[in-house]
């Protein structure tokens, strides 16, 4: 079997304090991700919805065009003239029907737009006195589950925030396509976050028994929606490697070969599923799969 991450690979999480103005979004992570690829990062994480406020009125207001926006453009050279691989977070995407995505475009080293995700799971959530949010109102969800390769590394899976608490993603991703890391730009927030934003990245690491990478804004009490922080990088067997506090920082982590198959052969899940006993939730794959 090929080794599912081949490289140690160093990524650099951008927890960036995102305000209304996004010329100084933009200029900010600009910054941040000069910085980390001087710090030796070589995929570099901004979070979801970076140029602009993470509100439903927003989303009309800061849609862009993709590829054709000024957010496209940016990540593309930033990830060119860094020479690193750029998972832009989220941005409001506008398609030529006028729908609106909750969209997250990635970059190879030399500029060139690789994937492309739109949020699947749109958040609408409603509880009483804590919080209530309806991407729903304004956005469409996407249709794809978003795997890419970034050689020499490997394959990586690509979701969204609110994604990540279906299971079925990173499954998907992790068996039938053989990822070693789901990354999520996400913005969980100061109720759903201390509840499951952990628990969730962990499980699906634990599930998978692949890296799971997750980027959130800064928490800023004056915005409408106050972000969790806490991104982190979670190991294949669930441990956590780096966690953020909920300022605005940037924090890096080592993923190493070899260590998946370390895991999965210490606790070999992977191989031991019963298909035969929960065929509706899937099949058996062949290690060549990956
Ligand atoms: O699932 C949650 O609790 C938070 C999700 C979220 O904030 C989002 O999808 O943007």
């Amino acid at each position: 079997m090929p080794q599912l991450l081949s490289k140690s690979l160093k990524v650099a999480l951008v927890q960036l304090a995102a305000t209304a103005d996004k010329a100084r979004n933009l200029s900010r992570v600009k910054e941040h991700v000069l910085k980390a690829a001087s710090n030796g990062a070589q995929l570099i994480v901004l979070p979801e919805c970076f140029n602009s406020p993470y509100s439903v009125a927003a989303f009309p207001q800061y849609a862009e065009y993709i590829p054709s926006g000024e957010t496209t453009t940016f990540l593309s050279l930033l990830a060119r003239e860094t020479s690193t691989y750029l998972i832009g977070g989220s941005i409001p995407e506008r398609d030529d029907t006028g729908k609106l995505f909750n969209t997250s475009l990635s970059f190879s080293p030399s500029g060139e737009l690789i994937a492309k995700h739109r949020k699947v799971h749109l958040f609408d959530i409603d509880i009483p006195g804590k919080i209530r949010f309806k991407e729903s109102e304004v956005l469409t969800g996407g249709d794809k589950v978003t795997v890419f390769d970034i050689p020499p590394y490997g394959k990586v899976g690509l979701a969204i925030c609110y994604d990540i608490r279906f299971p079925e993603l990173a499954s998907i991703a992790a068996r039938k396509k053989g990822v070693f890391a789901m990354i999520y730009p996400g913005a969980f927030n100061t109720t759903t976050g201390p509840l499951h934003w952990e628990l969730l990245g962990r499980a699906r690491a634990a599930d998978n028994q692949i890296y799971v990478i997750m980027c959130s804004p800064a928490r800023d009490l004056s915005a409408g929606y106050h972000a969790y922080g806490s991104s982190m990088v979670v190991d294949p067997n669930a441990v956590i490697l780096a966690k953020a506090n909920e300022g605005e920082e940037i924090v890096y982590a080592q993923l190493e070969s070899g260590r998946i198959e370390e895991v999965r052969s210490g606790i070999p899940v992977t191989t031991q599923r019963r298909y035969d006993v929960y065929p509706d939730v899937g099949e058996k794959v062949e290690p060549s799969a990956f």
